[in-house]
């Protein structure tokens, strides 16, 4: 690219914070103010320099049309049913949002019930939570501008497909659950800020507490909503109400943050005088028996046989297991599944009657069974291709059920599995097949790579058939390490492009603080055992190099969010391995992120400045607090760091932009602008979208342009060649 004019950033010396007597500068502390001018000019040249850049990337036309071409194929969700009606989404492929569709039954003739499309003329207005009632004559729907995680939930008659006047605002973070009259539903929200002027819209960075849980009824001003529940004492707490399949209870779950763990009370709705309506003068809470009353471990609601309650937990089974307790007496717990030794429990929903379909995830991949539900004996195997179960289906009285599969090399399949007859079997019931992939040039590998401590790594490599191991080609490797979440094969459009396209190598390292093996393998990846994630990570990448796949010059790291720390952590940490790093809407003030919309949640695993002991451990790995120059560590030695995209969006309240332009800028300024002639030659550049957010609701368009832009990056500074 030649050397880079980077633009100049003020750096405010005067900004000093005294973290428990340790001095700590944050020169770009002005870089957190949205509505700041100095920030939108700040933002208008590093687009500016980026678009320079990409211009120069000359796979980015090829790898755009091939991305749109392979996605541009029918796709379809699982179909749910409600009352004598499926329902489902379907995009016809490159449809900004998918469609909600409806049929009678499941030959009815489908027809379009709700298409997100027709609410704004650039596709960015998306669902982000949807509930049907029990009769199927009504849709409460939550929509979303721009990908910000703030939601107004409308409500729509079903038979006419009207929009009724039902507005509610101030939503995020919310499940929408109907009672059984059909008369309104449960959601979450957010108290309205104060001076009334101010409206929230995804770009504000202010905290989000004082949760709430109401309950709206149709037909009314969400004035007249009740207050079921909420805790002043505890501002942080968030809340989620989910009715039982008999309509009779009413769930709330309370959490403190994202860890793996909930208090979780009940309300007899049947026992209150007057039902709900009883509380429109009261306005709440309504009365709950405390079940679990303590944060030690998660409780998830699977069925309830009147007062007997069946759960999924990780009380003392960090890979779960099923639990029962009779609420009349409320302290006799008993094993309905124990916990497997060796597999994490994923999900159990009843079906049939009295069966359970469990998941599990078994070294990476999904595994499913139907069991008996009062005894939780094993009755039948489900097979499955090693993949991922992305969806199950049912209802408990019925006993047809839908399981959606999907594979590195398998776009999708939705089985239907009939439960009723004596051997169930797996019939596909759509299988989306992508025009111009073939999954016979491809291999998918999985290995264990030894970490630092010994601890055996899974990573799934996946590639053309016809490489060999000279160490030559480029490889592309993803991570994230965090939050419980598991890495488990998908079908993703972009990266079989790169691998056919590219002759690139892409793989998934499922390290520690994911949920691949319970909670063990999450806390050994969290709080004080955070470096763990790096180290684990670092190793995967060494093996490539020392396995052959490939070398430094040629191995980029991507990771999103808690993956973009990771990235962050490991270019400050290992600058000499790796050619290039894609951090996308990465959390890179350590030290800062709980002040902002809803970063106070992920405490679980980060823990949090405010304490020494936490503060200590943050300083360490802190991306934005270890840009160091490489090559005055290793003196001698020309090092630099690898070349570095840095992808945020304007309206991402989940992650706030202000982690990646305070990252964009301390690289830019330490490695870049602060030397004479800088050995830094790769560039540092940042991409950031408009009306675009933390990633889920993104329109398909403004995916694959990002999908192109990223790719042909990388493609250049490592010196990847196209094949056609
Ligand atoms: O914060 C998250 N999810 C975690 C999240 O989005 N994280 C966790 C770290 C950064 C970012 C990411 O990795 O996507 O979701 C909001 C929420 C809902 C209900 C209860 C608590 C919190």
């Amino acid at each position: 690219f030649g050397p880079l004019k980077y633009p100049k950033a003020r750096s405010d010396e005067s900004v000093v914070d005294d973290y428990h007597g340790f001095k700590v500068a944050d020169p770009y502390r002005w870089l957190e103010d949205c509505d700041a001018e100095e920030v939108k000019e700040f933002v208008k040249k590093q687009v500016a320099l980026t678009e320079s850049v990409l211009e120069k990337c000359e796979t980015r036309g090829k790898l755009h049309d091939k991305i749109t071409n392979l996605f541009d194929h029918p796709r379809y969700t699982v179909p749910f049913r409600r009352g004598n009606k499926y329902f489902y989404f379907h995009n016809t492929g490159l449809q900004a949002q998918n469609v909600l569709y409806m049929q009678d039954g499941l030959e009815g003739k489908p027809e379009v019930l709700l298409d997100p499309n027709t609410l704004s003329d650039d596709g960015t207005v998306s669902f982000k939570a949807l509930s049907i009632c029990e009769d199927a004559k009504c849709l409460a729907y939550g929509l979303s501008s721009s990908g910000s995680d703030w939601v107004t939930i409308k409500v729509m008659r079903i038979e006419n497909k009207t929009v009724e006047p039902d507005s509610l605002s101030w939503i995020k973070f919310t499940d929408i659950s109907w009672t059984h009259d059909s008369k309104g539903f449960f959601y979450s929200r957010y108290p309205a800020p104060k001076d009334g002027e101010n409206f929230y819209s995804g770009i504000q960075t202010n905290v989000n507490v004082n949760h709430e849980l109401y309950y709206h009824f149709l037909g009314t001003n969400q004035s007249e909503d009740i207050l079921c529940w909420r805790d002043p004492e505890n501002p942080k707490h968030m809340f989620s109400g989910k009715v039982t399949d008999d309509g009779k209870y009413l769930v709330l779950y309370i959490d403190e943050g994202c860890g793996p763990v909930n208090k979780l009370y009940l309300c007899d709705m049947s026992t209150l005088p007057g039902g709900l309506q009883g509380f429109r003068e009261r306005n709440g809470p309504l009365p709950f028996v405390k079940l679990i009353d303590k944060f030690d471990a998660q409780y998830i609601n699977v069925a309830n046989d009147d007062s007997w309650f069946t759960f999924m937990t990780n009380k003392d089974a960090p890979k779960y297991k099923l639990v029962r307790v009779d609420l009349k007496e409320p302290g006799k717990w008993i094993d309905v599944i124990p916990e497997n030794e060796k597999d994490v429990l994923q999900s159990a929903c009843v079906v049939n009657g009295n069966q359970i379909i469990t998941s599990y995830l078994s070294d990476v991949k999904y595994v499913i069974q139907v069991r008996d539900l009062e005894t939780g004996s094993m009755l039948h195997n489900l097979p499955i291709d090693i993949g991922t179960v992305y969806g199950i289906s049912a209802r408990r009285e019925d006993s047809i059920v839908f399981i959606g599969f999907t594979s590195f090399l398998t776009p999708g399949i939705i089985y239907q599995c009939n439960l009723g007859t004596k051997f169930p079997e797996m019939k596909i019931f759509r299988e989306i097949s992508v025009l111009g992939f073939d999954r016979s040039e491809f291999k998918v590998n999985q290995v264990f790579v030894p970490s630092k401590d010994g601890t055996k790594i899974p990573m799934f490599i996946i590639g053309r058939k016809d490489l060999n191991l000279d160490g030559s080609h480029p490889c592309l490797l993803y991570g994230y390490g965090g939050f419980n979440v598991s890495l488990t094969p998908s079908f993703s459009v972009s990266r079989i492009v790169l691998a056919r396209h590219l002759g690139a190598f892409f793989c998934i390292a499922n390290i520690r603080g994911g949920g691949e093996y319970g909670e063990e393998w999450h806390k050994a990846g969290a709080l004080s055992k955070k470096q763990t994630c790096f180290d684990d990570f670092i190793s995967a990448a060494e093996y490539l190099i020392s396995s052959g796949y490939t070398m430094p010059e040629k191995l980029c790291i991507e990771g999103g969010s808690n993956g973009g720390l990771l990235v962050g952590a490991c270019i400050n940490q290992r600058p000499e391995l790796f050619g290039c790093a894609l951090a996308h809407v990465g959390v890179m003030d350590m030290l800062r992120f709980h002040k902002f919309t809803i970063g106070h949640a992920w405490t679980c695993d980060f823990g949090c400045s405010d304490k020494e002991e936490d503060f200590n451990w943050l300083i360490k790995y802190s991306p934005l607090h270890n840009v160091r120059r490489p090559w005055e560590k290793l003196p001698g030695r020309m090092l630099q760091y690898p070349s570095t995209m840095l992808l945020t969006a304007d309206h991402d309240d989940r992650v706030v932009p202000l982690h990646s332009l305070k990252m964009l800028a301390t690289m830019q300024h330490v490695l870049c602008t602060s030397l004479e002639n800088s050995p830094q030659t790769n560039p540092i550049v940042g991409r950031i979208e408009c009306k675009a957010g933390h990633g889920c609701g993104r329109p398909t368009h403004k995916l694959i342009d990002e999908a192109a832009d990223r790719y042909s990056f990388m493609a250049k500074v490592l010196g990847a060649s196209w094949i056609e």
